[in-house]
């Protein structure tokens, strides 16, 4: 598979402060790639540069292994979080208006199938609900029938539900052969979308590749886990027990071998969970602290 994106020792610099700091990494055609991190990590700054909005401070960034031009332009769709545009127009009259931008754009009536706006259409559009207004706006992103989209943080304060849906027409949208880049600082949705990922903090890169590798070259364990009141102290300790949010973790090589322990310590097993690391697991091995620090 070719790169259709190729970014290079890309930085961005404010004043002494460094947003972006010398990043690289390629995006793959027909990928979800996935930019990740915490927020103030540089992931908006990154994509903005791709997108043309934020002038780079260096680096480089090819697009078809040219520097971007016209042809970028017109292949590219980007989600807006939103748009003082649709303030005062019903759904129907903002796909109408977006679509006059576009000497050819993709058929509204396929728009408002694929992203579910059909009950919507004579709605106000600021009078939407989160899900819905998520969906009109990338119905928007896709008018110019894109190679390469661009969602920044879709789901951010969506119920989980609609977060769901979203993610269903991402897949749909990468079915028809799309690029998509996402950022986002849900690793379940990375880990769910993403066949790439960028994982950033403070300005630099610090992991990338496939979830599912990312995760096999990190770990070797999985997860017992414990309700807080089913440890003492002393025994936590014996028995390398962490405290993660609201349970005790031990990373077991062998599930049997601690599940002995804990029965040789007496310990009430009633809320033994176990489970396989996940990328927020990821992210606390590599920077010590959890994405929602
Ligand atoms: N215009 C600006 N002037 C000065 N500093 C800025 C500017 N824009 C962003 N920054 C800083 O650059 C850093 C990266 O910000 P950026 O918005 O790219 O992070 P992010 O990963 O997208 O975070 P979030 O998830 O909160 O959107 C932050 O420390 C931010 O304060």
């Amino acid at each position: 598979m070719s790169n259709l994106l190729d970014v290079k020792n890309l930085t961005k610099r404010y004043g002494e402060a460094a947003a972006v700091n010398g990043i690289t990494f390629s995006i793959q055609q027909g990928h979800c790639f996935g930019l990740l991190g915490p927020n103030g990590a540089g992931k908006t700054t990154t994509i903005e540069m791709i997108e043309g909005i934020t002038p780079i401070s260096e680096g480089e960034i090819l697009y078809k292994g040219t520097k971007q031009d016209q042809r970028f332009k017109n292949e590219v769709g980007i989600q807006f979080q939103s748009t003082a545009l649709m303030d005062h127009l019903t759904v129907a009259e903002v796909l109408a208006l977006f679509a006059g931008l576009y000497p050819q754009h993709t058929a509204i009536a396929d728009l408002v199938q694929q992203c579910q706006l059909g009950e919507y259409l004579n709605r106000d559009a600021a009078k939407l609900s989160g899900g819905q207004r998520q969906r009109l706006l990338l119905a928007l992103a896709l008018i110019n029938d894109p190679a390469i989209v661009f969602l920044d943080e879709p789901t951010t304060g969506l119920d989980p539900q609609s977060r769901r849906n979203f993610w269903d027409l991402v897949e749909r949208i990468k079915a028809q052969g799309k690029t998509i880049v996402l950022t986002t600082h849900y690793m379940d949705e990375a880990q769910y979308l993403c066949d790439q990922l960028v994982i950033m903090d403070r300005g630099n890169i610090i992991a990338q590749g496939s979830p599912e590798a990312l995760l096999a070259e990190h770990f070797h364990q999985v997860f017992v886990c414990l309700e807080v009141a089913a440890l003492s102290e002393q025994q936590a300790k014996t028995l390398g027990a962490e405290r993660h949010r609201d349970q005790w973790q031990i990373a077991a090589n062998q599930v049997e071998t601690t599940l002995n322990q804990l029965l040789a310590h007496n310990v009430a097993l009633t809320s033994l969970q176990i489970r396989t690391p996940t990328l927020d697991d990821l992210f606390l091995k590599l920077t010590g602290h959890t994405l929602r620090d």
